[in-house]
């Protein structure tokens, strides 16, 4: 504690794009954003390429923070610094299983980047070792986070604004393919594809919707069905094969409700395409982009009107998730409520049904569960 607020000591596993982003939200002042009872420190950073990217990266946060932050040329030596309390994995989800362990078997807790893992039973490993140790793990699912998450539960399941819910369609699509034919997201040995990189948004919001519908008393899982395009691409002279477009339906029968959710990786969303939930009083939609959302429209059909819901988010909003570690962590809860371990096992329950169905294992060992 430091004049009475909580404090967080983070450390961080790797200096890529995510990293990046979630260390200069990390910096930000809370108060900026209402958050009056924690601090973020970031202790320490490591890169699996050696001190000097780690020591670069510490360098141009200490400009923005003053924090003395120590650098570390691997993730491992990071583990014994009792600076850190949690760490943040920021990189590929292919390496997110194993050095999740490390983390936990060194005491430290975790919030790791979507795709939480490869499947759901490297998930389960992970829970019940975090369990054992007494430790807070959490998907960095980052879009369940945002406060505008809260309100839109509220009106959908507690106002029940919509009435009914009947149907969600959602799309998330990014043109990595023809602009960045290269870009790791499509590279399966690193966890890369479609539906775990940007899929999950849509599913997300199709769960948030149907699944937590109160009226789902028996938490019914939803049939699947499932189009799923494969795609080559090279990465240093080795052709990997991953998920291009995958296109999901779920049907939950005993809700009588619906969804249809688009992903791929060759072209964008189109306008208006994000998020539409429709009921038998009127619909909600998000605009662009889904992943972070800073408004909502809420249409009542009886009236005609549609009014706008704004939340100001000063920053990209990648705070949200750890603030929520940081007050979990003080009241020594070992999950987020806004995403509970339930939540992350129904996610990755249900993207290992979807690559069942598209016929897509990950190559080599990626699919393993170790002992435990
Ligand atoms: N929440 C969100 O909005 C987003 C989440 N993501 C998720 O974040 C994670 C990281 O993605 P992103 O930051 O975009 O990826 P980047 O490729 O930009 O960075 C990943 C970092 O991981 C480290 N790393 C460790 N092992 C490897 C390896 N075998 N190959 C390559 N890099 C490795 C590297 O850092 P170093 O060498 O320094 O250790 C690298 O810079 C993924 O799980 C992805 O799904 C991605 C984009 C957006
Ligand atoms: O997780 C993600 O969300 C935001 C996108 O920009 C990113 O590419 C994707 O992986």
């Amino acid at each position: 504690m430091s004049s009475g607020k909580f404090v967080l000591k983070w450390g961080i596993f790797g200096t890529g794009n995510m990293a990046t982003q979630f260390a200069k939200d990390l910096v930000l002042p809370p108060g900026d954003r209402g958050e009056h009872e924690i601090v973020h420190r970031i202790g320490a950073v490591a890169s699996s390429r050696g001190i000097n990217r780690a020591a670069s990266f510490a360098q141009n946060l200490q400009k923005a923070d003053e924090a003395e932050i120590t650098p570390y040329g691997s993730y491992t030596e990071l583990l014994d610094d009792a600076n850190v309390d949690i760490v943040y994995l920021g990189i590929p989800t292919s390496e997110h299983y194993e050095n999740m362990i490390s983390c936990l078997e060194a005491g430290k807790h975790v919030l790791c980047e979507k795709a939480f893992t490869i499947n759901a039973r490297q998930t389960e490993h992970i829970f019940a070792l975090a369990r054992s140790k007494g430790l807070f793990v959490a998907e960095a699912r980052w879009t369940l986070y945002f406060p505008i998450i809260k309100e839109i539960r509220h009106v959908l399941h507690t106002k029940r604004a919509l009435g009914k819910i009947h149907r969600v369609t959602s799309d998330l699509s990014l043109d990595f393919a023809a602009k960045m034919p290269h870009h790791s997201i499509r590279n399966a040995t690193l966890g890369g594809g479609a539906l775990l990189a940007v899929g999950i948004y849509p599913l997300t919001w199709a769960m948030l919707a149907l699944y937590e519908d109160p009226e789902n008393t028996s938490k019914e899982f939803p049939e699947v069905e499932v189009g799923m395009l494969m795609a080559k691409a090279q990465y240093d002279g080795d052709e990997t094969v991953s998920d291009e477009q995958t296109n999901v339906s779920l049907t939950f029968r005993e809700l009588r409700a619906t969804a249809v959710l688009t992903s791929s990786l060759t072209m964008r969303t189109p306008k208006g395409c994000t998020v539409l939930i429709q009921g038998e009083k009127g619909s909600l939609t998000i605009p662009w982009a889904s992943y972070c959302p800073s408004s909502y429209d809420l249409t009542i059909y009886s009236t005609g009107a549609t009014t706008e819901h704004k939340f100001d988010i000063p920053g990209k909003g990648l705070f949200y998730q750890a603030d929520v570690c940081a007050r979990s962590i003080r009241d020594r809860k070992l999950e987020p409520e806004e995403c509970t371990h339930e939540a992350t096992l129904v996610m990755m329950r249900l993207m290992d049904q979807v690559r069942e169905k598209g016929k897509f294992r990950y190559p080599g060992k990626l699919e393993d569960v170790l002992d435990y």
